[in-house]
């Protein structure tokens, strides 16, 4: 009976860093071999980590990652296992994402990937050819067919190697996550399986990039289409499967999937871990108001980074509530980070004697509320440049779709926790922190969402409600819908048409904000590219004078 031991590399590796990847994939290598892998599998781009961006434009960039392939070839031997190794690969035909087959000390084959992603996230074409040719090798009497990624996405080069004789497919993966993707794949991959009639390995790459994160999750399909095998989220692993005429028979442990709210919370933590570990910051810094996305940005951090790497800071105003003071010590003493005040009100009155020549006679307004949010902002990027700590924003996606922040102010930062954190999955989040007992102070969680900028403000007075607000931008911003049909959806004429113009006024924000982690199918960041200066009419009812 024909049977295949492959091994699964769902790893973490750092974008350039060839040295380090190429060591992480010896080390998985190793072991995996240990465990009687046949055959081991890394992820899409394993080698150079994704996606590299304009470092795909570089000759050199292809000239070091052929040294470092070559030197992970040298680790094969005849008798011991192949390694399929994802690389950025140049040769006479161009540049190519491609899949390197290195067994017996040598690249034995190149694999390149012939369906490129070029919408969302993804740029593929910018950097890449197509590949042309489907890819089946033998090994150890095995027909092993190879796809990457987006090659799976539609019909074609999975049921290509089934033709070309394949018995079993892998496919090396970088995936980046948003909320459920794991389902999107899973159905895609069991299509190709229906399809193909043949089993199928799905190798998922794990870690934050800047605003992507992998989420790992990889998979095993059998050749009837069901899960054979579900691999860990947000963290790195290594399993053995064996291929036995159609069916997976893991030696590894099988995980489940995560209840949505943790799913969403491990995916902000592994962002801001690998953000502040790769980019080599000993720490972060918060300014803490006592609100709560400032305490739920403290948690995620602590949760990332542990908490003798976080502190937080108050910087309370006259405006500043007692309760802001007390929850704010509280959570803190709770989380147990170092935690300090450092009132604002000297400042905020040197700055309103220097200008008050030139504000005479005009009455105050956000201009005031603003400069407090700026000192703020001066005080805490002072703590970094002292620490080398970093500023953790706390925006979420509500406030940055509406421009409810202010520029060199609470947008002053280095990383934006909560970007793509709609205000009402904040709420929802929070109390998933509490879930095992309060943490977040409950207060924080029940009183009504305020900048405390002047005396009893409230978000609402200014914005519409969060549950519907959220609702009104994730239709026109992740799924498209003109105003026209989010009112005609049942949403308050009045709300929407508010919520929008916002939305396209502030777009001069976002792009001068840090950037965060992406969790949706749709964050402001590498995927949402609106002009600044535009004058597009939307879609309006005309009749209903909305
Ligand atoms: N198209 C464009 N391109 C480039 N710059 C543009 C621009 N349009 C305006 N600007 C400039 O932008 C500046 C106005 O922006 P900015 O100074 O930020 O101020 P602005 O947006 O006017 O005010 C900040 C708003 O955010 C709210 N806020 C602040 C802080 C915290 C929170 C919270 O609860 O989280 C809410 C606050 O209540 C207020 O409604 C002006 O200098 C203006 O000239
Ligand atoms: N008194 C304060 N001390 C320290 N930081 C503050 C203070 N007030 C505001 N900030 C910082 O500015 C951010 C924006 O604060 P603001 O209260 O204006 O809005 P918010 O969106 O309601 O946030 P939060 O829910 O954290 O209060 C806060 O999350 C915090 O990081
Ligand atoms: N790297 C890729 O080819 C990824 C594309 C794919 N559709 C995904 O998001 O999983």
């Amino acid at each position: 009976m024909n049977a295949l031991r492959l091994g699964l590399a769902q790893i973490d590796p750092v974008v350039g860093d060839f040295a380090h990847n190429a060591a992480l994939i010896a080390g998985v290598f190793a072991r995996l071999a240990a465990q009687g892998a046949e055959l081991v599998l890394t992820p899409e781009l394993a080698l150079s980590g994704y996606p590299p961006e304009d470092l795909l434009l570089r000759p050199d960039f292809y000239r070091a990652a052929r040294r470092h392939l070559e030197s992970l070839a040298a680790l094969t031997t005849e008798e011991g296992p192949a390694l399929l190794v994802g690389v950025p690969w140049a040769d006479e035909g161009g540049r190519f994402n491609a899949a390197a087959l290195l067994r017996g000390g040598r690249i034995d084959g190149i694999y390149r990937k012939r369906l490129l992603p070029n919408y969302a996230v993804f740029d593929e074409k910018r950097y890449f050819c197509a590949g042309n040719e489907p890819f089946v090798f033998t090994h150890r009497g095995v027909r092993v067919g190879v796809v990457i990624c987006e090659d799976a996405w539609s019909a074609g080069p999975v049921e290509e190697t089934a033709v070309q004789g394949a018995e079993l497919v892998v496919a090396l993966n970088a995936s980046p996550y948003h909320q459920q993707k794991w389902r999107e794949r899973q159905a895609v991959v069991a299509e190709r399986v229906r399809a193909s009639g043949r089993a199928m390995l799905y190798a998922n790459l794990v870690g934050g990039q800047d605003e992507l994160v992998f989420d790992g999750a990889s998979f095993a399909v059998d050749a009837q289409g069901a899960l054979a095998w579900q691999g860990p989220f947000f963290a790195e692993a290594e399993a053995v499967l064996e291929w036995r005429e159609g069916s997976w028979q893991p030696h590894a442990p099988c995980f489940d999937p995560l209840p949505p709210e943790e799913e969403l919370y491990r995916a902000l933590v592994l962002g801001v871990r690998d953000y502040l570990g790769k980019n080599g910051f000993p720490g972060a810094i918060i300014g803490l108001s006592g609100g709560i996305d400032s305490a739920l940005t403290l948690c995620l951090a602590v949760d990332a980074l542990g908490p003798e790497r976080v502190r937080a800071v108050m910087l309370p105003s006259p405006y500043t509530a007692t309760m802001s003071l007390e929850d704010a010590a509280t959570l803190a003493a709770r989380l147990g980070v170092r935690y300090d005040v450092i009132p604002i009100e000297p400042a905020m009155n040197t700055f309103s004697a220097m200008l008050e020549p030139f504000f005479a006679g005009l009455p105050p307004d956000t201009t005031e509320e603003n400069l407090q949010s700026r000192i703020r902002g001066v005080l805490l990027m002072a703590l970094s440049n002292k620490t080398g700590a970093l500023v953790l924003t706390t925006g979420n996606k509500s406030e940055m779709a509406t421009g409810y922040a202010t520029l060199y102010g609470d947008m002053a930062g280095g990383f934006a926790v909560l970007k793509d954190v709609y205000k009402t999955q904040v709420y929802r989040l929070a109390r998933w922190r509490n879930r095992n007992g309060e943490v977040i102070p409950e207060r924080i969680i029940t009183r009504p969402p305020s900048a405390e900028l002047k005396p009893n403000q409230c978000d609402q007075d200014s914005l519409p409600p969060y549950d519907v607000l959220d609702q009104i931008i994730e239709r026109y911003m992740e799924w498209e819908c003109s105003p026209r049909e989010i009112i005609a959806a049942g949403f308050d004429a009045a709300a929407v048409r508010r919520a929008v113009t916002l939305l396209k006024r502030s777009e001069y924000k976002r792009r001068q904000a840090p950037i965060g982690v992406r969790v949706s199918r749709r964050a402001f960041g590498r995927d949402w590219r609106y002009p600044i200066t535009a004058r597009y009419a939307d879609e309006y009812d005309e009749e209903s004078g909305a």
